[in-house]
């Protein structure tokens, strides 16, 4: 693999911390040796980094991470700027600027929100500044969270136009069942979603401070190698040869094509907030001719949503036949059900005459 120019390298917790608990300086030592040594390579790096929620447990005098979602969040809260401030000292060794950047779910799925976070993670490329990304886990409640930050690192590889996404863990690769079993084998490449067959993807690793474990990592190389972007995973003993596109661990080969990712995420990772219920011919509309979702074609409405939100899509018979970002709330839809365009604009206004789900933001499932 030739090296890439611009790279998302994610390093997981298990990766940051010591077995006592708290930050390793040493491993976030080299591991900013490695990404300065690729800037002068004329490498643009953004760094997700994990570990906000580990380095708060020791200052707060916990011993293990907290299951409580509030506990997560005051961890993080102290652990974030720690964090942060370890890797501002270690940039600074080699003359080179962190710039903290936190998101939400919404940041990289809503289209203004996206196109901001786009606009200023470039602008810090621009300025030479290493980007240091990882979720806003203040604010992020459990229903808009991502939790594990390997499916925002495959969002944020899009958002920049990455031509590769890096996963770091303690593990040096996609094993084809846990690693501690004996004889397990390492997979060094995979080419499409047959390569992951007979593959057992288990959960966190022996640190215990990670969230998701394998499960997530092949999630995110799916998410970012559907768009076109190559993953490659492995500890963060070997990152310095993976940013040199030298052989290591597990290479995700691209699969597919540069797409929107508030589709990327459509598809992969969100639950729909509610359900809209399609008849047969909107259904043919939407899944053959690939058309946009009219309010003539709905005859039922399920959940609690607001306008921008995901929903699932149903056929008469209730099965899912994709998910789309909703233009309305829940509760305007019962007085457009199975009216036609121009019915909605004479009655209701200009506003009630567009598509209830784009097609640009919709996918099939
Ligand atoms: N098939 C597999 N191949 C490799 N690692 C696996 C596999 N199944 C489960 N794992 C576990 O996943 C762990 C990495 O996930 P996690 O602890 O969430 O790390 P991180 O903090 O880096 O995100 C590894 O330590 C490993 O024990
Ligand atoms: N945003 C959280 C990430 C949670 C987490 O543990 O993620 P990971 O280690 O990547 O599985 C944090 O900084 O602690």
């Amino acid at each position: 693999m030739t090296a890439a120019r611009r790279v998302v390298v994610k390093v997981g917790s298990s990766s940051l911390t010591t077995a006592e608990g708290g930050i390793d300086p040493a491993r976030i030592s080299h591991l900013v040796d490695v990404l300065a040594d690729a800037r002068t390579r004329g490498v643009e790096v953004v760094l997700v980094s994990s570990g906000a929620i580990a380095a708060g447990l020791a200052p707060l005098g916990l011993k293990r991470r907290p299951r409580a979602l509030a506990a997560q969040q005051a961890a993080a809260s102290v652990g974030q700027g720690l964090l942060v401030h370890r890797y501002t000292e270690e940039l600074a060794r080699h003359g080179l600027t962190a710039g903290q950047v936190l998101l939400t779910l919404d940041d990289v799925t809503r289209r203004a929100h996206y196109r901001n976070a786009h606009q200023t993670v470039t602008k810090l490329l621009e300025l030479g500044v290493l980007p240091i990304v990882n979720e806003n886990d203040t604010v992020a409640t459990s229903e808009i969270r991502f939790g594990d930050n390997d499916r925002l690192a495959a969002l944020v590889a899009h958002l920049v136009h990455a031509d590769l996404l890096v996963l770091l863990s303690d593990v040096d690769g996609l094993y084809d069942g846990p690693p501690t079993r004996p004889g397990a084998q390492l997979i060094a490449e995979v080419r499409s979603e047959d390569d992951l067959d007979g593959v057992v993807v288990g959960a966190i690793g022996a640190a215990g401070v990670g969230t998701g474990g394998m499960v997530t990592k092949v999630e995110a190389a799916a998410i970012a190698t559907g768009a076109g972007i190559p993953v490659v995973l492995t500890s963060a003993d070997n990152a310095g040869a993976a940013l040199a596109g030298e052989p290591t661990g597990t290479l995700f080969h691209a699969t597919g094509k540069r797409r929107p990712t508030r589709l990327l995420w459509l598809r992969h990772a969100t639950d729909g907030k509610g359900a809209l219920v399609l008849d047969a011919g909107a259904v043919r509309a939407v899944v053959e001719r690939r058309a946009s979702l009219l309010a003539a074609g709905i005859i039922g409405v399920q959940g609690e949503f607001t306008a921008g939100d995901p929903v699932d899509l149903l056929d008469p018979d209730g099965r899912l036949v994709g998910r789309g970002l909703v233009n309305f709330d829940a509760a305007e839809i019962p007085d457009l059900l199975g009216r036609s365009s121009k019915d909605l604009k004479r009655e209701l206004g200009a506003g009630y005459e567009r598509e209830v789900v784009h097609r640009d933001d919709l996918v099939l499932l």
